[in-house]
């Protein structure tokens, strides 16, 4: 497409951010990765993730620091913050997840500690779906993610609307990049403390 496209209000999308060459390359460095199932009090998630920068423990309800971010992924970073109009160094946390068959993510919206969000699909494709409440239920809007492409997470698109997943029966796997908000620096403090 020529134009990026604003679904609701910071939600842009970008078709091909990464060639089908580096989806293999990237697919192959993410088999190699050491990914366990998401936990938070006692359900286990179908889905597989590690963080890259930064983490989030759900157990504790804080940020952490991770391993720093991989080389293979300085390009992609590059160029999903060129996409999303931010400097490089803005985005401080990778996470990658592997969605096996059967797996999915529930209604939410990211943490509040985080920034910006930039999410680059691989594999399978599959389908954003956002839920914004309204005063009688809620207003939905359905993205398709094709293979490769990139969707953008600021403003009222990544406050106040919730996005999921449902379980698909396909193998894909997504990245996504995120600044931090104002709340890092004690994070961070208390991470290391
Ligand atoms: O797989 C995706 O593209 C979505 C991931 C997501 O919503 C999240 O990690 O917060
Ligand atoms: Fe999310």
């Amino acid at each position: 497409m020529l134009f990026d496209q604003e679904l609701i209000p910071g939600l842009v999308t970008r078709d091909e951010l990464v060639t089908p060459v580096e989806e293999a390359e990237l697919i192959a460095h993410i088999t190699t990765l050491n990914l366990t199932p998401f936990r938070f009090q006692g359900f286990t998630g179908k889905r597989l993730t590690t963080s890259f920068g930064l983490a989030y423990d759900f157990e504790a309800g804080r940020i952490t620091r991770a391993e720093p971010i991989p080389e293979w992924l300085d390009p992609l970073r590059r160029r999903a913050a060129d996409f999303a109009g931010l400097p490089s160094g803005d985005l401080v946390q990778a996470l990658v997840i592997r969605y096996n068959p059967g797996a999915g993510i529930g209604w939410h919206r990211d943490r509040p500690q985080f920034g910006q969000v930039v999410g680059i699909s691989l594999g399978a494709p599959a389908t954003l779906a956002f839920r914004q409440r309204t005063a009688t239920g809620f207003k939905r809007v359905k993205l398709p993610l094709s293979p490769r492409s990139a969707y953008h997470l600021a403003g009222e698109a990544r406050l106040t609307w919730e996005h999921g997943i449902s379980a698909h029966d396909a193998l894909r796997f997504s990245i996504t990049f995120r600044s931090v908000g104002a709340h890092i620096d004690t994070a961070v403090t208390q991470a290391k403390g």
